[in-house]
Formats: C-alpha cells, sequence, structure tokens
C-alpha cells in the first residue's frame, strides 16, 4: 500500500508537472522565435510528463488495487473462518443478510479505506508541499496567493465530517437492514411474507435514496466552496504574477507555468469529498467486527486436537445433560454406538431427537455428562475433522443453490459423475445432475429435496450416518425405495436413525425411546399408539 501511496502522489505530481511545462512550452514557442531544436527540451518534458502520468496513474491504481484486494482476502477468510466456528448456531447471532454485509459491504469498506481516504490525502499533501514550496521560492505572496486558497479548499471537507459521518452510518444501517429484510422476505416469501415486508422495504428504500441526493447536496456544497477557491486562487496569481512580470522578477514564460500548475494542483482535491464517508463507513465495519469477535461460538475447536481414534466405531453418550434456550432437552442420556450397529430412536415431536444428532457432530456440547469417540473426549477432537465421520440427513434437508453435481460433491468432491447419477438412480430421482435446484432446493418436491439429501449423506464415506427422520416426506413406495437404498449403502458403518414412523425401523437392530429426555430401550415391537406411527 505505501508504494501504492508514493505512485499516487507521483502521478499527482506528474499532473501539475504537466500542466506546468505546457505552460512554459507554449509561452516560450509564443515569445521566442527559436528554433525547434531550443524546444526540443520542453517538448520532450511535457511528452514525458503526459505519459509519465497516465503510467503512473496506471500503477497506483494496479499495485494500490491490488493491496487492498489482497488485504480483503485475507479479511474474508478470517471472517470466514469465524463465522464457519458458529456452526450450525450461526443464525442463532445472525441473520443471513447480516451475514451477506459483513462478507461484503464490511469488508469493502475496510479493503478500500485506504484508497478511499489515504490516497487522496497523500496526494494533496504532496502536492500542496511541493507546490507551495516551488511558489514561496518565487514569490513569498505568489505562494500564498497560489498555495493558501488550495489548503483552504482541502479544509474544506472538515465541516463536512460530521454531516456526512452521520450520513454514512445511516446508510450503512438502512442498506444493512434491507438487505437482511430482503432476504428474510424472499426466503418465506411462500406465505406472503414478500408482501408484509413491503411497506418496511419501501420506507427503507425511501430512506436509502433520501440519503443519497443528502449526500450529493452535501458534495455539491463542497464543490462549490471549492470553485470559489479556485476562482480565488486564479485571480490571486493572475494579479500578483502580472506584477512580477511587469517589474521584471518574473520571466514571462515562468508565470504561465505556474499559472497552469496551480489550477492543475486544483486536481488533487478529487477524490477528498469522500474521505469522510470512507472514514465513517469503516468505522461502522470496525465496530460491527469488534461486536462479532466479542462473541464466543458455544462450541470451539482445542488449541492442539487428538486425531479422531481408527478403527470401529465406539461412541459413547454418557449420562448427558443438554439445555436448549435454557431448558433441559436431554437429561442422564446414555448410548453406546459401535461397529456397525444400527440403531433408531423414536419418541415425542420435541423431545430431543435431533438435538442427540447434534451432540453427536458436536454442534452442541452437554451442560453435563459426556460424549467420547474412541474413549476420546468429543471436545478434544478437532470438530471439522469429527465431522468429515459423520454423515448427517437433517430433517429439514438444506439444498445449496446450484446444481444436483454441485450439491452431491458435498459429500465427497471426488466422486465421478457415474457414482452420483447411480446414486439418484438408486433413489428414483428422474433429475438430471447437471438440473438447478433453486435457493434452498426450492425447485424440488419436498419428498425429492430429502432424496437428495439422502443421497449425499450416503455418498460421504463416513463411519457413522445419521438419518433424521429419512422418510417423513414420503408416500409408501418411495419410502421402501429410500429404506431399500439406505440399506444396500450401510456396509461397514454405523446407522442412527431418528424417526416417528414404523417402516424406518426395519433397518434397526435395536430401538431406543426418547422421552422426557431419557433413553429407554422400546419394547419390540414399537407400541401401536405410541410415538412411532405410519
Ligand atoms: N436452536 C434451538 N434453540 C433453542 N431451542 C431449541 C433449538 N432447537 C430445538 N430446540 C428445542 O429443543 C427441544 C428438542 O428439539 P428437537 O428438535 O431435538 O426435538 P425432536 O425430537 O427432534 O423433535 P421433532 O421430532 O419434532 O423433530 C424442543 O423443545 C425445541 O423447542
Amino acid at each position: 500500500m505505501t508504494r501504492a501511496l508514493l505512485l499516487g502522489v507521483l502521478a499527482a505530481l506528474a499532473g501539475v508537472g504537466l500542466a506546468g511545462s505546457s505552460g512554459l512550452l507554449i509561452s516560450r514557442a509564443a515569445t521566442f522565435p527559436a528554433t525547434f531544436l531550443a524546444l526540443t527540451l520542453l517538448v520532450t518534458t511535457v511528452r514525458a510528463l503526459g505519459v509519465g502520468r497516465a503510467a503512473l496513474r496506471y500503477a497506483e491504481r494496479l499495485t494500490g488495487h491490488d493491496a487492498a484486494l489482497k488485504r480483503g482476502a485475507a479479511q474474508r477468510e478470517a471472517l470466514f473462518t469465524r463465522l464457519a466456528g458458529f456452526g450450525r448456531d450461526l443464525l442463532a447471532h445472525e441473520r443471513t443478510g447480516d451475514t451477506l454485509a459483513r462478507l461484503n459491504a464490511d469488508t469493502d469498506a475496510r479493503q478500500m479505506y485506504a484508497l478511499r481516504a489515504a490516497l487522496p490525502l497523500a496526494a494533496l499533501t504532496g502536492t500542496l508541499l511541493l507546490l507551495g514550496a516551488w511558489l514561496f521560492t518565487l514569490d513569498p505572496l505568489l505562494g500564498l496567493t497560489g498555495a493558501v486558497p488550495l489548503a483552504v479548499a482541502a479544509l474544506a471537507v472538515l465541516p463536512l465530517r460530521a454531516p456526512m459521518t452521520a450520513l454514512t452510518r445511516d446508510q450503512v444501517e438502512a442498506a444493512r437492514h434491507h438487505g437482511t429484510l430482503l432476504l428474510d422476505a424472499l426466503a418465506s416469501s411462500g406465505d406472503g411474507a414478500a408482501r408484509t415486508a413491503l411497506p418496511a422495504l419501501n420506507a427503507l428504500s425511501a430512506r436509502l435514496e433520501l440519503g443519497t441526493l443528502q449526500e450529493a447536496a452535501l458534495t455539491r456544497r463542497l464543490t462549490a466552496v471549492q470553485g470559489l477557491l479556485f476562482t480565488l486562487a486564479v485571480t490571486g496569481v493572475l494579479a500578483r504574477g502580472a506584477t512580477l512580470v511587469a517589474d521584471g522578477t518574473l520571466p514571462g514564460v515562468q508565470f504561465a507555468a505556474v499559472l497552469l500548475a496551480v489550477t492543475a494542483a486544483f486536481d488533487a482535491l478529487a477524490g477528498l469529498g469522500q474521505v469522510p464517508a470512507a472514514h465513517a463507513a469503516r468505522h461502522a465495519a470496525l465496530a460491527r467486527h469488534a461486536a462479532l469477535t466479542a462473541v464466543t461460538p458455544t462450541v470451539t475447536a482445542p488449541p492442539t486436537p487428538t486425531p479422531v481414534p481408527d478403527g470401529p466405531l465406539d461412541l459413547h453418550v454418557q449420562d448427558v445433560t443438554v439445555l436448549r434456550a435454557g431448558r433441559q432437552v436431554l437429561h442422564g442420556t446414555t448410548l453406546h454406538l459401535q461397529g456397525s450397529e444400527r440403531v433408531a430412536v423414536v419418541g415425542p415431536s420435541g423431545g430431543g431427537k435431533t438435538t442427540l444428532a447434534r451432540l453427536l457432530t458436536r454442534d452442541l456440547d452437554p451442560a453435563a455428562g459426556r460424549v467420547t469417540w474412541g474413549g476420546v473426549p468429543l471436545p478434544q477432537l478437532d470438530p471439522a475433522a469429527l465431522r468429515r465421520n459423520v454423515s448427517l440427513h437433517e430433517q429439514d434437508a438444506p439444498l445449496l443453490d446450484g446444481t444436483l453435481r454441485e450439491n452431491l460433491l458435498l459429500a465427497n468432491p471426488a466422486l465421478p459423475d457415474t457414482a452420483l447419477q447411480a446414486m439418484l438412480d438408486d433413489l428414483h430421482l428422474p433429475h438430471r445432475l447437471d438440473d438447478w435446484v433453486g435457493e434452498g432446493g426450492t425447485r424440488l418436491s419436498g419428498g425429492e429435496r430429502a432424496r437428495v439429501s439422502i443421497a449425499r449423506a450416503l455418498l460421504k464415506p463416513a463411519r457413522l450416518l445419521i438419518l433424521d427422520e429419512p422418510t417423513a416426506h414420503l408416500d409408501q413406495d418411495d419410502e421402501q425405495v429410500v429404506l431399500h437404498a439406505v440399506q444396500r449403502h450401510l456396509a461397514g458403518r454405523a446407522l442412527l436413525l431418528l424417526t416417528h414412523r414404523v417402516a424406518p425401523l426395519a433397518l434397526a437392530t435395536r430401538v431406543l425411546h426418547l422421552q422426557d429426555g431419557h433413553l429407554t430401550p422400546a419394547p419390540t415391537p414399537v407400541p401401536a399408539g405410541g410415538t412411532p406411527h405410519d
């Protein structure tokens, strides 16, 4: 970034130099019956400065943006890692629009700060110092009339700081709310939420539009003040320069150079108007980042994790208590899963079956008791390594907005199309791998969405397969198709089945009943009129 700042200053000075030397060239050519040779040096200087200015500006943009984008990439990666640390808890802290704003608008405000604030300030300071010094050596009064209005025009930004900061904060806030509300409304557009959210969205759009107009009014005021000061500088330099030329202190040819250099120096004011806004936006982004950093994810990785033990599965849930929103969901729960055992857990809705799955994928930690894998407590393992060994089909079957292939490859990026297509065929999904599933899988039916999620779970080479209500959205025929497919892909791994329905229990060698936080062996067959139903 230092290199970009230096290049920015040089580019601004090259602009002033170009104007000055052009003035010198024009006046010399006009006042002397000069030969072409005498003017060669000046012509070359003008051309060199013209080309040099463009080259310096290009190099400054290249290095500046390169440095800013690299910094932004590092910030995005750090933020993504931080957000990923929240796991499934993320949306308990953050709404989707907020997360998006953090990754885009906030990072943009931070990464571009140097370009939008530091660079214009450096270019102006460099220009002011060198122009001022040159003019003062020629004549102190000339220096005052040329450089002081430029300095005052720069300082004219200061009164804008407070209103611009307030305006930017309001705009950042409104844009964030707008994005968040829009995404929430779109995500639940099926139940008419989009229509309900419309007045609030319109109000926020109006606020954003008003903010843009107010910002333009402030910038206009600044431009008017700077225009007046420009006129003052040019008039002052003209008046003083004419006097100096008349009394022979300043050669006429230099006068034109001075005048054009002062004119060009005012170009360095460009971009200065956005400094307060860039500063405020960065400030707001940093405050939001600090607030996020202050929130600790409920589940964290140990500094030096133990590798996940090899060999057959040996997963032990020992007398655990799990609280959700302060309420005890699991209490004194114990479960031992070994090798390629197939265990089904049935129980009433809200009884804690999904909570049990969350415990095993370590999206939750117990308030009491412990869970071990091969004797190692789960908090000693790296959560990412643990999750690689567990394949989970969730009840709401979340799909990414992409093709079927992209969704299935999440299970194992190395799988060839033939394996993916075979799995789709196995689950009687009549789609092609290139078919686009839509946001959250909205272009598929509920049953198809569930089968894609099951396909993904089956394709993942994990030692424990957890299926949470795998057939909840399916009719009896499709349920049988899915159960046979699961049966075919169970070899060598353990199964934990969480369900209300009777048919999937055929896959299990052991059925447990989860009620009031306790797991107890279910009578065989599962009680009629009990919680499981078909
Ligand atoms: N993210 C959450 N934050 C707070 N409480 C939660 C959360 N998720 C679930 N709960 C609560 O935990 C309890 C157990 O929910 P869980 O989803 O584990 O039940 P379940 O047996 O899987 O239910 P179902 O059969 O209806 O899917 C419920 O009372 C629920 O309200």
